[in-house]
């Protein structure tokens, strides 16, 4: 058994001034590097020893995770793929998510942000998944069924896909996921891949 840990990374410059970021590499904040080192300590107390850690090529998932590896005092294997990166959101990209709400209107703006199918002008979540999951199951899954503890620091939709991989959840049932920054997601995962138990 192996443990597959999920972490978002800290609130970024955009999260605090509520803007559409996607692609764009904004850097974080300095509440945003304080949960990247709770998550540190978090992770510090837990024991876990991890052997190889993932992240995006965006500039907060990076800096979360170094921060979160200087708390543990690690040096372990890095490896940053674009696979992981957030979901593209296309021209919405920059623009403030309550003057969107006001422009489109609520209910499509939450369509957009939250649903599987329907793509934000850019990149649905379904788009998403197609390059989160099959990098999950070549590189992420492998490494935890081979009995490697890993650690993966991303991004609210692109971890989104990446639960309701592991999960199983509906179109449907993942609308109503929320990840938050900087909460670490704990899976226990077997030789199988099979889920033995999570906490958050
Ligand atoms: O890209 C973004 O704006 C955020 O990281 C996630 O945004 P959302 O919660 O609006 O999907």
């Amino acid at each position: 058994m192996a443990k597959l840990v999920l972490v978002r990374h800290g609130q970024s410059l955009w999260n605090l001034q509520n803007r559409f970021t996607g692609w764009t590499d904004v850097p974080l904040t300095e509440k945003g590097r304080e949960e990247a080192k709770f998550a540190g300590e978090v992770l510090k107390y837990s024991g876990i020893a991890f052997d190889v850690a993932y992240t995006s090529v965006l500039i907060r998932a990076i800096e979360t995770l170094e921060i979160i590896l200087q708390v543990l005092d690690t040096e372990i294997p890095v490896i940053r793929d674009a696979a992981l990166n957030e979901r593209f959101y296309g021209d919405l990209q920059g623009l403030n998510k309550d003057r969107t709400r006001e422009i489109y209107g609520k209910e499509i703006v939450h369509l957009w942000r939250r649903s599987y199918h329907i793509p934000p002008h850019g990149e649905s979540l379904e788009d998403t998944a197609n390059r989160t999951v099959p990098f999950l199951k070549r590189a992420i899954l492998q490494d935890v069924t081979d009995g490697r503890n890993v650690l993966v620091v991303a991004h609210g939709n692109s971890l989104r896909s990446i639960v309701m991989y592991l999960e199983k959840y509906s179109p449907e049932e993942i609308m109503n996921v929320e990840i938050p920054t900087g909460i670490p997601y704990v899976y226990d995962i077997d030789r199988n891949g099979k889920i033995l138990s999570k906490r958050f």
